[in-house]
């Protein structure tokens, strides 16, 4: 799926974000603009400083030796001017985002109860569940009960649970099977081609990103070297980086 023609407001801005510890530079002067309703894959190698742009995006804390330079805007005002709910994270490894002494239905409706939507949760763990691949049955049973791609599932529930304007997900899909990788992707496409909902999906999915991603960028030693629509990146690959992930595309030999 391409981008649509014009988006008209821009979700997320990084201005000059660089990130560097005592000894080296993690992320290098990144700029980086999402328009609302955009669902865009953020590739690299192992290494190349996705998770900590994405964590430098969400101000999350650092050592307090590193140095972080630049400015990160949501809808053109800092994070902290929105509610928590509006931007939403879900990251790899959602052992360490449950209570393990709550059952899922106290991690799921803890923050809609805080932000006051009791009246909508129902119908909205309803809506989701079978897309996600979860059964009602699962909500009473507690974190250690389920496999890494099933507790991902319910990770990813329960920030779609908020409604969020932008999710922000950290490789947050990565212990699914293909073909729940794939539902879960293309309902998220749907989300953000219906409700505008602005997506950053930080991946190694090479394939799904080309697949469902309205926009994608390839991070190389901490930069951002290229950016494109799906079908951009595979006609015109502009840097060799973007070319070997273009080539391990399904059907695309090395050129
Ligand atoms: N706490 C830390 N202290 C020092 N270096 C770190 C720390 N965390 C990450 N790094 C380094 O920052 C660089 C970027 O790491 P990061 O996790 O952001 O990469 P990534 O692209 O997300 O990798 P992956 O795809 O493997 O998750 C790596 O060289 C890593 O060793």
């Amino acid at each position: 799926m391409e981008a649509p023609d014009s988006f008209s407001e821009t979700a997320l801005e990084a201005f000059g974000l660089s990130i560097k510890t005592t000894e080296k530079t993690l992320v290098k002067d990144v700029f980086l603009k999402i328009p609302k309703g955009e669902f865009y894959a953020l590739l690299g190698r192992s290494g190349s400083g996705k998770s900590t742009f994405l964590k430098g995006i969400l101000g999350l804390p650092f050592p307090s030796s590193w140095k972080l330079d630049g400015t990160i805007l949501f809808f053109g005002r800092p994070k902290s001017t929105f509610p928590p709910r509006d931007i939403q994270p879900v990251f790899q490894d959602p052992v360490l985002s449950f209570n393990p002494t709550w059952t899922l239905e106290k991690s799921l409706s803890e923050p809609l109860r805080i932000f006051q939507e009791a009246k909508t949760y129902e119908a909205s763990v309803r809506h989701w569940l079978p897309i996600l691949g979860l059964e009602e049955k699962d909500r009473d049973r507690l974190p250690s009960f389920f496999s890494g791609g099933e507790l991902q599932r319910f990770a990813l529930l329960r920030a779609l649970l908020c409604r969020p304007k932008i999710l922000l997900l950290d490789e947050a899909t990565s212990a699914l099977d293909p073909i729940l990788n794939s539902e879960i992707l293309s309902a998220l496409s749907e989300l953000r081609g219906k409700e505008g909902v602005t997506i950053l999906w930080v991946t190694h999915n090479i394939k799904s990103a080309f697949k469902y991603c309205s926009r994608i960028g390839v991070m190389e030693k901490g930069r951002i070297v290229e950016e494109g629509t799906p079908s951009e990146l595979r006609r015109r690959p502009r840097e060799e980086e973007t070319r070997l992930f273009v080539a391990s595309l399904p059907g695309e030999g090395r050129k």
